[in-house]
């Protein structure tokens, strides 16, 4: 980038980032001398299951509002306008689902890695399978929220990019290893805090910079930034009502439903009600971070819009939105240290929250089972152990990320598609289908992921391109641009075949996954034999379909599905646990 563009930090800056990386530090190593000073696993990894609803929610926002959202999400506005933001429709059932079905079901389950779920309703083969799925999963997102803010960092100010890398690393690393899930938490408290008042100032500085809320309105609306709401059925359609608002709720179930980070957090609150009060808490803050990060998209064109060839606008989407923050920001000293806490901070609060669920499911799933004798101590000296070996490993995965091409934001949401899609489905298997077994789940499962990665990585390598970037201009008064307008809407050639499989819009990935572990699930099921209800251990199946079919006579009821409640606090399978030694490491 030509040095005339390059943006300076002040050394005020460098001080308030600096003080975000000591506060964090600081937290991790409270917790570490406080309390139980982290010297068992249940403290460790589960913060002794008791924590409040109002840091267990923050903790669940922060988790997965990294600066892919931060700088991904005013890109995406920025190029295709609003569409984006129907995304806040799925929050409803998205987080009414995990509320009132997830975690009744594993909470009362007593367990500390939400894939002893899969062993407990199906075999630990699937529980084996689910916590690799995971690991992968989190594995590859880690790397991207690492590498997001020290690339967009680097393109702009020249920040080195490794330093940055490290910087992050090492800080999540040391309060994440010291400080155990009390100090996740507190950090992601403090964390969260810091991200919305980064987004805040720049939203506040860009719109009176770019001459007031009247004049941003003006230029996004004539800009025809402003989507409305568009009912297109076309699955290859890459954002619409459908696929946003549809798609969404498959992709965060996947998130807030079946993924170790979330599970966690939930089991962390000292009780149900806690944790489902905790995810009522997430609504509101969840729609306040999408709004917010739409808003710095549509500033960000009102800026832009007028000059004929915006900064950066030819090169990579995301580093035009670093540099329209240090644009906005530059200056005011403080404030441009301000927004990089804020990146970082969203980056700290979800790499250690993926450290942290890996060591758990690490320790819960793979090596419990293998060594019971294990001394506490120990499995707590190893635990620590895992959160560094993840550490390293995030940092190796940085390097690839930067492979990946396409916006951040794109390749994580395809990410959670092709990976958290199929495991959500095991768990939608597990609780609404009574009769489903173990060979219905594996092969589901197996079928799920051969079918959602080969679209995935089908549509990365045909570089079935997403929608075309909506014109960079705001004059919607002036012919050409009608002319230019009409041009854009040209229908490209309708994809054929394969092509057409490939150009499914990634919003259904998890959709698509999800359902077809469901479908194959229950065919082979079906084929291999199918469980009768007293087969299924107590707890695991959520009696919804007890619930909807209501109006079937009941020996029919019974044939079809557990009408059993429930089992309560106590939970019928915490009994068994608790009585049948050789499942105590469930
Ligand atoms: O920001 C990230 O780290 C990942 C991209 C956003 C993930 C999903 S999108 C729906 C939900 N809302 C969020 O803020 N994060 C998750
Ligand atoms: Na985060």
């Amino acid at each position: 980038m030509d040095a005339s563009l390059q943006k300076r930090f002040a050394p005020l800056d460098y001080g308030i980032f600096s003080l975000l990386l000591a506060a964090s530090l600081a937290i991790g190593l409270y917790h570490a001398l406080a309390g139980g000073r982290q010297r068992t696993t249940q403290e460790f990894l589960m913060a002794d299951r008791s924590m409040s609803c109002l840091p267990v929610s923050l903790s669940l926002i922060a988790s997965f509002q990294s600066a892919v959202a931060i700088i991904g999400v005013p890109g995406e506005v920025y190029a295709h306008g609003t569409q984006y933001w129907f995304l806040g429709c799925s929050y409803f059932l998205g987080l009414l689902i995990p509320a009132h079905i997830f975690i009744p079901v594993l909470y009362r389950l007593r367990i500390t890695s939400a894939y002893q779920y899969l062993e407990l309703r199906f075999s630990r083969a699937v529980r084996i399978c689910g916590t690799v799925t995971f690991i992968f999963q989190t594995v590859v997102y880690m790397g991207l929220c690492v590498y997001t803010p020290a690339f967009a960092l680097n393109a702009v100010t020249g920040f080195e990019i490794w330093g940055a890398v490290l910087a992050i690393g090492l800080v999540c690393m040391i309060y994440t290893t010291i400080g155990g899930l009390k100090a996740v938490i507190w950090t992601d408290v403090f964390q969260t805090a810091v991200m919305f008042a980064g987004q805040l100032a720049v939203i506040v500085v860009g719109v009176q910079k770019t001459g007031g809320v009247m004049e941003v309105g003006r230029k996004v609306w004539e800009g025809n930034r402003i989507a409305g709401i568009d009912l297109n059925p076309d699955p290859t359609e890459r954002h619409t009502f459908w696929t946003l608002g549809v798609g969404g709720v498959f992709l965060m179930l996947s998130l807030y439903g079946s993924n170790q980070s979330q599970v966690q957090r939930y089991l962390s609150a000292k009780s149900e009600r806690e944790a489902v009060r905790s995810v009522y808490m997430v609504f509101p803050a969840l729609q306040l971070s999408l709004a917010l990060s739409c808003v710095m998209g549509l500033v960000m064109f009102a800026r832009y819009c007028g000059e004929e060839s915006p900064p950066l606008a030819s090169s990579n989407r995301d580093a035009m939105v670093m540099y329209f923050v240090m644009d906005m920001l530059e200056g005011l000293p403080g404030l441009p240290g301000l927004f990089v806490a804020c990146l970082f901070s969203a980056a700290l609060s979800s790499i250690s929250s993926s450290f942290n669920s890996l060591a758990t499911v690490t320790m819960e799933d793979l090596i419990k089972p293998r060594f019971p004798a294990m001394t506490e101590a120990r499995a707590t000296l190893l635990s620590k152990g895992l959160a560094v070996f993840y550490g390293l490993l995030c940092l190796a995965m940085a390097f690839l990320t930067h492979l990946m091409g396409d916006s951040v934001l794109q390749v994580a949401l395809k990410i959670f598609g092709m990976v958290g899609g199929p495991v959500l489905g095991l768990f939608c298997l597990g609780m609404f289908f009574p009769w489903a077994n173990s060979t219905g789940a594996l092969a589901g499962l197996g079928s799920a992921l051969a079918l959602v990665c080969w679209v995935g990585v089908g549509s990365i390598v045909t570089r079935v391109s997403g929608a075309k970037p909506l014109p960079p201009s705001c004059r919607a008064a002036n012919t050409t641009f009608n002319l230019q307008g009409a041009l854009w809407n040209i229908t490209v050639s309708r994809p054929s075949g394969l092509q057409r499989f490939y150009s499914l819009s990634y919003m259904w990935y998890s959709a698509f996954s999800c359902l077809t572990v469901v479908f194959v699930g229950l065919f082979i099921s079906f084929l291999s034999g199918p469980l009768k209800e007293e087969d299924v251990t107590p707890g695991t199946v959520y009696p919804c379909l007890g619930k909807l079919l209501c109006f079937l006579p009941e020996r029919l009821k019974k044939k079809l599905c557990c009408v059993t409640p429930l089992g309560h606090s106590k939970g019928a399978a915490a009994d068994l646990i608790q009585t049948d030694p050789d499942l105590k490491y469930l």
